[in-house]
């Protein structure tokens, strides 16, 4: 069957108004491109030949159609103002609820102050706001960020007393593997900075802050100076001292380019087994989350808690929030560690298949990892047949390594589950299930059981 032409140009429109642009630039913009093709080229008019290139000259018209400095700075300040808000709030230290809690209760907070007239009640579209203009918090000010000079700056506040103490930790321990450091370091510097100050003003010179802890822990110095990038990173980044049994070798396994079967207990800590690499990893992490609930918590807490730039695409944003996620993909070093989406997207938007071509092009497709792994089998509780299109992965990117992450798989859909992925030489790395603080009791039921049950809270655990 020949060239449809006509049938080339209509999936190329509609690929621009996947992405959010205006129907009239979109026309324009392919008429340019037919022009330049001319006759001779028509054959390679198709979205997978230049559908990038498409994309590319719609961006760049856009650009030059839009007023930047007047329309986009007002939002851009408003949306430094809100990310301002909220970095100055986690500089005060002030107590940061369970991070789910914690993020319903921002939208809330948000939402309300936005507009006096805002309804009290946070139904899911508030909440689906409240990210949404978080991102867009966020991505103006990565945008900005210069990645020169300010960017040396923020090391060498670092860096200058810790060598005079004839340390060579550094932030660049840290950032050394990471390209994109310009994106996420403000935490490391503030943290470790903070540690700095800590042994700047300790007479003794021996301990440091601890920036992460609500307490105002301190930690040897001796212990920093032992610490390799995984400790130093899980340290000053993500607050913890440690790593929990398997997480650190989960981090070593896929920074090493290996696939990866996490098994772990719910609330083992699996997510730190991938978001401590993607910080250390050049490019982008590429997350597959079942929920968009569980997306849009974990979005929160990476750039909340952590202040790491994630972000995430999904069937429920506006077309120009979309857009500006993939603008900031498209850059040739997106600030953006982490990327959260459904496995919808992997599954059926072809166009986000070349997106993800594009970033391995650019040597910017750091892993995919695909959470909450069972639902790809349909022998585990959560059957998502969407899961099942995942084997498209390895697939189109056989060198790019997967992590898939479960709390709940046996020994068969475990085995399915690497089968499907097209990961079966991936290392399985199990922890125990075992919960020592969790014990089993046959009690009979007297009349009352709801006040039984009371009172036996009251008896055992009175106080705690
Ligand atoms: N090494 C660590 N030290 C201290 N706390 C940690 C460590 N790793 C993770 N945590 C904390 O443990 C909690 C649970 O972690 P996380 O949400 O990653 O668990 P999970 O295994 O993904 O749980 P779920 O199965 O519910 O998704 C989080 O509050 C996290 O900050």
């Amino acid at each position: 069957m020949g060239h449809d032409l006509e049938l080339e140009k209509t999936r190329l429109l509609s690929l621009a108004s996947e992405f959010g642009f205006r129907s009239d630039i979109a026309r324009h913009c392919l008429q340019q491109l037919v022009d330049l093709y001319g006759e001779d080229g028509q054959d390679f008019l198709t979205v997978e030949h230049c559908g990038d290139d498409y994309l590319a000259r719609l961006a760049d018209a856009t650009q030059v159609e839009e007023d930047w400095d007047t329309q986009t700075q007002g939002m851009e300040g408003v949306a430094d103002e809100e990310w301002d808000m909220r970095v100055h709030k986690n500089d005060r230290g002030e107590k940061e609820e369970e991070h789910t809690d914690c993020a319903n209760d921002e939208a809330d907070e948000e939402h309300s102050a936005e507009s006096d007239t805002a309804e009290s009640d946070t139904s899911d579209e508030d909440y689906i706001d409240d990210v949404a203009s978080l991102n867009k918090a966020v991505n103006p000010r990565l945008a900005a960020y210069v990645p020169d000079s300010s960017e040396s700056e923020d090391v060498m506040i670092i860096e200058k007393p810790i060598s005079s103490r004839n340390r060579d930790y550094s932030v660049h321990s840290i950032t050394r593997n990471i390209d994109s450091k310009r994106s996420w370091s403000s935490k490391a510097a503030m943290g470790i900075h903070n540690l700095n100050e800590g042994v700047v003003s300790d007479d003794v010179g021996k301990s440091a802050a601890l920036s992460n802890s609500p307490t105002g822990e301190k930690i040897a110095l001796d212990k920093v100076n032992s610490m390799d990038d995984f400790d130093l990173a899980n340290l000053v980044i993500f607050g913890n001292q440690n790593f929990r049994p398997l997480q650190r070798s989960a981090c070593e396994a896929t920074m090493k380019g290996n696939d990866c079967f996490v098994l772990m207990p719910t609330g083992g800590g699996k997510s730190l087994c991938y978001q401590l690499p993607a910080i250390l990893s050049p490019g982008v992490t590429v997350v597959v989350s079942p929920l968009l609930s569980l997306i849009q918590d974990q979005v929160l807490t990476l750039i909340k808690r952590h202040d790491i730039p994630a972000t995430f695409l999904s069937s429920q944003q506006t077309s120009s929030q979309s857009w500006a996620v993939i603008q900031e993909l498209r850059k040739s070093r997106p600030s953006c560690k982490l990327l959260y989406v459904t496995p919808e997207k992997i599954a059926t938007s072809e166009s986000f298949q070349t997106l993800l071509r594009s970033l391995q092009e650019r040597g910017q497709l750091a892993r995919f990892v695909v959470d909450e792994a069972h639902c790809v089998s349909q022998w585990g509780h959560d059957f998502r047949p969407d899961y099942k299109a995942l084997g498209i992965l390895k697939q189109l990117f056989p060198t790019i390594p997967l992590m898939a992450l479960t709390a709940t798989a046996t020994q068969p859909v475990r085995e399915e589950i690497m089968k499907i992925l097209h990961v079966p030489r991936a290392l399985v790395l199990e922890a125990s299930f075992d919960r020592p603080n969790l014990t089993y009791e046959v009690v009979n039921k007297d009349q009352d059981p709801l006040k039984q049950l009371g009172q036996t809270i009251q008896d055992r655990f009175k106080g705690q």
